[in-house]
């Protein structure tokens, strides 16, 4: 049974550099542990402002980068440099990172293909990497979503792959590719990230819906742990 804990921090920023000293202590267990540390990576705010802490934290480098293999829980399909592409949002610390041996599965960009096509591409690699996922990162939306799961849409459904296309995404661009919640559920430890009074409903309301359908951030747990990872804000209606 994976123990599950809600940690509070004062403000978005301190939250972002706490959490970025955590993510470099549990890659440096997991390669202590298993050698190789892979980690999911997340966009939206929290997400990127986590990555721009970690590129730039002291301890950075107690990471052994060249044992560390980055995936993406989700991305918006877009052409290659797009500037909504959650990588390209994450530029700078996967550019500080890469130079240092750090393997980063993207996921396709938008060339003309179907969206299915770039999905089922990342589960074959995924596949053929067969990884165990050390640390999922998930930031959560004002809805309760997260990667690319949305309430009430049908990819939160989805069991029979690991990597789906998402059409007519609530949240803009509409068309995404998105781990599916089998895929995330996989993970050994599940970091959900929340910032700021617009996320304190779905907070509430993950923490206690039942249904996946309802409030996907409250559907994935890791298989180890699962933290929630909030502001005070974000804390706000937690009883
Ligand atoms: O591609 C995306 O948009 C993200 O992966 C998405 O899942 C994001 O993490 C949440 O929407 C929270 O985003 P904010 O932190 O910006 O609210």
């Amino acid at each position: 049974m994976s123990g599950e804990r809600v940690l509070v921090h004062r403000d978005p920023a301190l939250m972002a550099e706490a959490v970025a000293a955590r993510l470099i202590t549990a890659a440096v267990d997991a390669q202590a542990a298993r050698g190789t540390a892979h980690l999911v990576l997340t966009g939206g705010r929290n997400g990127n402002a986590l990555l721009a802490a970690l590129a730039a934290h002291p301890a950075r480098d107690a990471v052994d980068w060249a044992r560390v293999e980055l995936w993406w829980g989700d991305e918006r399909y877009l052409p290659a440099g797009d500037p909504e592409r959650n990588a390209v949002q994450a530029a700078a610390f996967l550019d500080a990172v890469r130079p240092l041996g750090a393997r980063i599965h993207e996921m396709p960009a938008d060339d003309g293909a179907p969206a299915e096509e770039a999905a089922a591409r990342y589960a074959a690699e995924l596949a053929a990497a067969d990884p165990v996922f050390d640390v999922l990162l998930l930031g959560v939306g004002p809805d309760a979503h997260v990667a690319s799961l949305f309430p009430g849409h049908p990819g939160i459904r989805e069991t029979g792959s690991t990597v789906i296309a998402v059409h007519d995404s609530p949240k803009p661009p509409p068309t995404r590719i998105s781990l599916s919640l089998p895929a995330l559920r996989a993970a050994r430890q599940v970091w959900l990230l929340a910032a700021g009074a617009d996320k304190a409903d779905a907070v509430a309301l993950a923490r206690t819906a039942p249904d996946p359908g309802t409030a996907p951030a409250g559907a994935v747990k890791g298989t180890e742990q699962t933290l929630w990872l909030l502001d005070e804000a974000a804390a706000g209606k937690l009883a």
